[in-house]
């Protein structure tokens, strides 16, 4: 096993479509092009530094994303205490309908593993977190390429479904006050037959 790693940890393979990124103070971004269920979707990447220095910064990213990775090292118990933290400032900053997944970063560094995969029924568990908030979870690797392709897809996926629910909802709403306003228009219009001799101009 490598004891690190040339591949930055939110890349994807290879496979897809790639603009370099841009650094910003404490973001990064990156395009790709991706295909879920056949459809070629083009999503923007934010990669917003962890360090409290640049929190001011990255926080104002949280506003307009649709979905959230929340990464810990699987290598670092501290990390994976600071997902918490990354919790509340999602719930406080990101959009209500925001999609999320935790991921387990360094899964290639078995031998220096802190955090376990599973650790049992106690309170903040990994599964228990996940379940907790509603959150998928996978381990992933940046230098094996370990479920970095099926984290962003299934991310992808996830941001599509919410997106067509809304879309759905806005459609019924829209339809309901359609019905609602010709109802009112029908109710307002005067009762028995228009006297033509009045209306018409001929
Ligand atoms: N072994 C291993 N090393 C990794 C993996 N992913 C990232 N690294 C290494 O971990 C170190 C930190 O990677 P960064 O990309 O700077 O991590 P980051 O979370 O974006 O860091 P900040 O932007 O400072 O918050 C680098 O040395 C990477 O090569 C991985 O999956 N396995």
């Amino acid at each position: 096993m490598p004891s690190f790693c040339q591949v930055k940890p939110k890349e994807l393979p290879s496979s897809a479509s790639t603009r370099p990124f841009r650094s910003v103070r404490g973001v990064d971004f990156k395009m790709k092009t991706i295909e879920v269920d056949g459809i070629k979707v083009r999503i923007q990447i934010w990669d917003t530094a962890g360090q409290e220095r640049y929190q001011t910064i990255t926080k104002q990213y949280y506003r307009r994303a649709q979905g959230i990775f929340l990464v810990y090292d699987i290598s670092s118990e501290r990390s994976y205490q600071h997902i918490m933290k990354w919790v509340s400032d999602v719930d406080e900053y990101a959009p209500e309908g925001v999609q999320k997944i935790l991921i387990g970063n360094k899964a290639d560094e078995e031998q220096k593993r802190q955090v376990g995969r599973e650790q049992g029924q106690q309170e903040c568990s990994l599964l228990q977190l996940a379940k907790e908030y509603g959150m998928d979870f996978y381990e992933t690797s940046a230098c094996t390429n370990l479920n970095i392709k099926e984290s962003f897809t299934r991310l992808t996926e996830l941001v599509l479904q919410a997106h067509r629910k809304e879309l759905d909802g806005v459609r019924t709403r829209a339809s309901k006050e359609l019905a609602l306003a010709e109802l009112e228009e029908d109710e307002s219009k005067p009762e028995g037959p228009v006297n033509s001799s009045k209306t018409c101009w001929c």
